[in-house]
């Protein structure tokens, strides 16, 4: 009993030592006693685990954090004692729950809350020792520098006493367990002892612990993730915290505890975690593969843990200590256990090879038998290219237990779990990242979770470049007539159809510091996603075709079925279960469409794209997640007269024949269609390809405060331009002006030299062809359909002027524009009366 209570006493010392290694935060101050140390880690431990405790499952979560984390423990134990260490208690669980029925011995260790587990875990080592064979035992433990002196020696007689009795017991016995939970990385060359020291097996808690993060992550964030408005809010609370109401609605508990501790800055507080960028949910797109990616991952690691059920992964680290990944899980029976132990080839070489020391039998020990996983024959096709073959007739598959990373085995297992699980492994990710696919080296499977968080941020502007320029003479660069880099837009024209955007951008184009980046064709990427439902549209056919070819996966198969389905969310929770219609990273289909020249990459000019149908078809946080730094014009013209050349621009587009399209035909569809109207539902009609839609869409069109607030939604005011057409028709070159001082460009006063003439109708142009040279219709409207048509945009328009009399929209120049331009910036006539 005395030497049981020794024994508690000198495990308690032991863990305040470990503990206090780890409290950086008390560090500045001495303990003068144990008890106070002690209550301190208590006291730190409540407040650091707390949340992590919270936010998920207990099960996850052990021993991922708390003062007991194992990352800076200092100590020595050995040699040959069988160290059951890990992260913390999952490990000792592990242990425990695996020799539940072989526990012979216990002793407690640390505190209450622990007690029990440290009880199981002590005896189920033992039981390991049991099995392993004739074990010696002797070791050391360094101790924390920052103790007072004679706390310090304290706490080495404590550990020394500690290792006596387990000597003790070890000579008695026979074998002996040290379990030292929360020590890591044991030095197995310290000096200090002489002996030679070496971990005999280190048992952690499985592949899956540095998953954990992952895991947890996931666990929060997947609820979030299936739905495309939470996860609105929660990029909303990341972009713009300041700006919006933070009381959104959360649907589930995670959501909630999610976002109060966003707020709390409690998320992450693991060290590690904090290091990486997840800091913030996830937001811009990019994120999106990437959390993606941490679900299969934690998918298989999970699969892995249960897969394993009695199979171990031998691996030797890179200090030469034989380590044996025992993964967390229940072993059922005694005869599993057994197993393992037959597995590492522990016991037959203990009895060739009495005499030798435990590393040794590892290396007499010329096999390792792992079972091969009983495969249904759907399951056996496997893809051609794996090295590994699918020796159905043969029970074991023989590996050498120590070959530097048992590779063989551990893809072996892992393609195992790839098939049981039906889980593709993302060929593309992983061999965007090096590694060959579906197998995976142990080195890759370590790697991973550090290589899926560098995956790059992209925002407005991003470029890659496709040639190497820095490989070409000047010469050579100059005479480039091709596309040297493909680069995301600055800004984006978003609107509004027939407001004249299309001249815009020509004028665009032609300043020297803005390049059009889709070759003048619209590229109607957004409005072709999923929340656009662009797919049956014609227009969307380029967008389309881009993401079939970018990726062979997700290519035509899925979108067949995306779209059969009629997949309205088909963006955010798809994609993460890889049934998306989307590339695992679109942004890079983005960018396929969006080419860049040599002379306006070097220029670093501004890039930008027009797609005015964004306005209505686009989802706006599809938008400000990929490039929340991004600008907007929106161009708006007199929303009658927009309207009408709307009507036959689609009407004749429709009929062949302008013939068919008049005055009597729009006004017969309006006097039945404007009756209920409700524009949103329109934008949301995407297939219907009758005139009627398209009257309806085009009176929508003109509610410009309407399609305002939507975007006003998304992006901050600051980031939104208002161009009048009136004013673009009158002083095209003050308009320029105005939209450069938008983009933030510092110019000199007077630096265009545009070159316009003035067309028939009467707008300035630059280029040969233009659309004003082409009017959609020749006469106005007769006055009494005018007039029914003001009446009709009356309340929208003072919708609209209310908006940029209260907003931050930007409508007027930023910089006093120069005089030469002879610019008027006043409100053009259908907005000035509308109040
Ligand atoms: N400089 C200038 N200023 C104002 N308006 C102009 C200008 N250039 C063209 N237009 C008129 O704009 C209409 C075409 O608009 P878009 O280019 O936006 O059309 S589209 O949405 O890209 O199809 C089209 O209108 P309609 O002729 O009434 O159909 C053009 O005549």
């Amino acid at each position: 009993m005395e030497t049981a209570h020794r024994a508690m006493a000198c495990v308690l010392a032991l863990g305040i030592v470990v503990a206090v290694l780890n409290l950086k935060l008390v560090d500045s101050r001495w303990f003068e006693t144990g008890d106070d140390l002690f209550n301190e880690a208590l006291r730190w431990e409540e407040t650091f685990t707390v949340p992590f405790q919270e936010a998920s499952s207990d099960t996850t979560l052990l021993g991922a954090g708390g003062p007991f984390a194992p990352s800076s423990a200092d100590g020595v134990v050995g040699p040959s004692v069988v160290l059951v260490m890990g992260w913390g208690d999952a490990a000792c669980r592990a242990v425990a729950e695996t020799f539940a029925d072989h526990v012979k011995w216990a002793a407690p260790l640390a505190y209450e809350e622990h007690l029990e587990t440290t009880k199981k875990t002590l005896l189920a080592a033992r039981a390991v020792v049991e099995y392993v064979g004739d074990v010696s035992l002797g070791a050391e433990v360094e101790v924390a520098h920052k103790l007072k002196p004679e706390i310090r020696l304290a706490a080495q007689d404590a550990i020394r006493a500690l290792l006596a009795e387990l000597e003790t017991l070890s000579k008695k016995n026979g074998n002996v367990v040290a379990v030292v939970p929360h020590l890591r990385s044991p030095n197995v060359k310290s000096p200090r002892t002489g002996a030679h020291i070496r971990p005999v097996i280190v048992v952690e808690d499985g592949l899956a612990a540095s998953f954990r993060d992952n895991d947890r992550l996931v666990d929060i964030l997947g609820p979030s993730l299936v739905d495309e408005d939470v996860l609105d809010t929660i990029c909303m609370l990341r972009l713009r915290p300041r700006d919006r109401n933070l009381t959104g609605d959360f649907a589930s508990t995670n959501q909630r505890q999610f976002r109060e501790a966003i707020f709390a800055g409690k998320i992450y507080t693991n060290a590690a975690a904090q290091k990486n960028t997840f800091e913030t949910p996830p937001c811009q797109i990019t994120d999106l593969p990437l959390f993606r990616n941490a679900i299969i991952w934690s998918k298989v690691s999970d699969a892995l843990l249960r897969a394993h059920r009695t199979r171990l992964v031998l691996s030797t680290s890179s200090r030469g200590s034989m380590s044996a990944t025992l993964p967390l899980m229940r072993v059922p029976s005694r005869d599993a256990c057994k197993s393992i132990l037959e597995h590492l080839a522990f016991r037959a070489a203990s009895e060739a090879h009495p005499d030798s020391s435990v590393d040794h039998h590892f290396k007499q020990a010329s096999t390792i038998s792992v079972p091969s996983q009983p495969t249904s024959s759907r399951k056996r096709k496997r893809r051609s290219g794996s090295r590994v073959q699918n020796d159905a007739a043969s029970e074991l598959v023989k590996i050498s237990p120590c070959s530097r990373f048992n590779e063989f085995a551990v893809e072996r297992l892992t393609t195992h779990l790839a098939e049981d699980l039906e889980l593709l492994l993302d060929t593309s990710i992983l061999q965007a990242f090096g590694y060959e696919t579906p197998l995976l080296s142990r080195s890759a499977l370590a790697n991973l979770p550090k290589a899926l968080l560098s995956e790059t941020q992209i925002d407005a502007g991003y470029c890659e470049e496709q040639v190497n320029l820095k490989r070409l003479s000047l010469e050579q660069r100059t005479k480039l007539t091709f596309s040297v880099a493909r680069c995301l837009p600055s800004f984006l024209i978003i609107g509004a159809q027939k407001a004249g955007t299309d001249e815009l951008g020509v004028w665009l184009n032609q300043i020297m510091y803005a390049r059009r980046l889709d070759g003048g064709v619209e590229i109607h990427f957004f409005d072709c996603l999923g929340r656009g439902r662009g797919w049956r549209r014609p227009s969307c056919a380029r967008a389309r075709r881009a993401m079939m070819q970018a990726d062979t996966h997700a290519g035509l198969e899925n979108l067949t079925i995306a779209l059969e389905a009629g997949q309205k969310r088909a963006f955010a929770w798809s994609e993460l279960r890889k049934e998306s219609i989307y590339l695992s990273s679109w942004w890079k289909q983005y960018l396929s469409l969006c080419n860049l020249f040599y002379t306006a990459y070097a220029r670093r000019s501004m890039t930008f794209e027009k797609s005015p149908a964004y306005m209505d078809l686009s989802h706006p946080m599809d938008i400000v997640r990929m490039l929340p730094s991004a600008k907007l014009v929106f161009m708006v013209r007199d929303p009658v007269l927009r309207f009408v050349s709307s009507y036959f621009q689609m009407c004749s587009g429709m009929y062949q024949a302008l013939d068919n399209c008049t005055y009597i035909d729009l006004r017969s569809r309006f006097d039945v269609l404007h009756r209920e109207f409700d524009p949103e539902s329109i934008s949301h009609q995407i297939g219907d390809a009758s005139v009627d839609y398209f009257v309806r869409r085009g009176l929508a069109h003109s509610m410009y405060a309407h399609w305002l607030q939507k975007w006003r939604a998304a992006f901050p005011d600051e980031q939104i331009m208002l161009v009048f057409s009136e004013h673009f028709r009158n002083f095209p070159q003050g308009v320029i002006f105005a939209i450069e001082s938008f983009l933030g460009l510092r110019l000199p006063r007077q630096h265009h030299y545009f070159r316009p003439h003035k067309n028939k109708q009467g707008f300035y142009v630059l280029g040969e062809y233009s659309k004003a040279n082409n009017p959609s219709h020749k006469s106005d409207p007769p006055s009494d359909f005018l007039h029914a048509l003001r009446a009709f945009y009356r309340p929208h328009n003072t919708a609209l002027r209310r908006l940029i009399d209260e907003s931050g929209i930007h409508w007027r120049p930023l910089q006093e524009v120069p005089k030469d331009y002879k610019a008027d910036f006043s409100l053009p006539s259908w907005l000035a009366k509308a109040d």
